[in-house]
């Protein structure tokens, strides 16, 4: 059931001449500008590296959860560290880790968990350029110029998102009003999305409110894009609502689900940019009004943490005219 989305090989983006670059670039927005959500193959971060991160988020899950809480999140303008389950409300049923570009100060060191820093700064090192590569794409089929998304980026600090899906009772996520994530769209500027193998992610893909599974594709990595980009673009490339629920019973049956793993890699552009749609004639209209990327990450990180509801962590998006 992955028709919804395609599936765009990158390979000749990252190795072809200009007008393969064209080519991907184009199909990229295709998707983005319709469900808003790709997977991307032969992207350039080897599986094996990818396996290797999934291998030390499990080890840091396994901790006691004593020591997990040496790196609790206390902060939303610094947003680094671990979130305990029920962090970002009660019906979701998650924990997590968050690790940034410049400070980490909340990452256990080498003494408790060798090499645990190191590969996840090499990984999102790798995310980062990769992502770098997907806004270009929209950057030159807008027109923008290749690197428009770099001069907004260059102290941007991105958050790269482990999250650990603990093992719980299929009815439990049944029930109404629960999931292991609330329907929410993203609010940067795009996301990769590495999952593992159990599937239940699912997303709206026409915006009707009809959900339909995004299941793993081995070698991909889905990329969506979120609030911020919708709103600059002037809704040119669409944020699309997604949540994780059980995987249908085809896929798994069993009274208790297995524990999932995920790994987002959330883009977030310099905090000074103001964000107001990009119009490309005198005779379009603004869609939305110019907002503070700084101000609306604090905030939209903030409502995540403390004041979330049933609805997770969707945001409205405000149209003017
Ligand atoms: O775990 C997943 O597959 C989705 C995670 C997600 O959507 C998020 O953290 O924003
Ligand atoms: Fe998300």
């Amino acid at each position: 059931m992955t028709d919804a989305i395609p599936i765009v090989s990158f390979e000749r983006f990252l190795t072809g001449n200009r007008a393969d670059q064209q080519r991907v670039a184009q199909q990229v927005y295709n998707a983005f500008s319709t469900v808003g959500f790709i997977y991307l193959k032969d992207h350039g971060i080897p599986q094996q590296r990818v396996d290797e991160i999934f291998a030390l988020a499990k080890t840091f899950f396994d901790l006691p959860l004593s020591e997990k809480l040496n790196y609790k999140l206390s902060e939303a303008r610094v947003n680094q560290g671990y979130t305990p389950d029920g962090a970002e409300g009660i019906n979701d049923h998650k924990e997590c880790y968050e690790h940034r570009r410049f400070t980490n100060t909340l990452c256990p060191d080498e003494t408790h968990l060798p090499d645990f820093k190191t590969k996840l700064d090499t990984f999102y090192g790798q995310c980062l350029s990769l992502a770098m590569d997907v806004l270009k794409c929209l950057a030159m089929v807008l027109g923008l110029g290749d690197d428009f998304f770099t001069h907004v980026t260059k102290h941007a600090d991105p958050q790269m998102r482990l999250i650990h899906y603990p093992p719980l009772k299929r009815r439990v996520i049944e029930e109404q009003g629960h999931a292991r994530i609330m329907p929410h769209t993203d609010f940067g500027l795009c996301t990769l999305l590495f999952q593992d193998g159990i599937g239940g992610l699912e997303i709206d893909p026409y915006h009707d409110g009809k959900f339909v599974p995004a299941p793993p594709v081995p070698g991909t990595v889905l990329v969506n894009i979120a609030e911020l980009l919708t709103r600059y673009t002037n809704g040119r490339v669409k944020s699309t609502k997604h949540r994780v629920v059980a995987p249908s019973l085809d896929k798994y049956v069993g009274d208790v689900l297995p524990a999932r793993f995920s790994i987002p890699f959330f883009v977030h552009p310099d905090p000074e940019t103001m964000i107001d749609p990009i119009v490309l004639s005198s005779a379009e209209q603004r869609l939305y009004e110019p907002v503070n990327a700084g101000e609306w990450r604090i905030w939209n990180t903030t409502k995540d943490y403390h004041l979330n509801g049933a609805e997770g962590k969707g945001v409205e998006v405000e149209t003017v005219g």
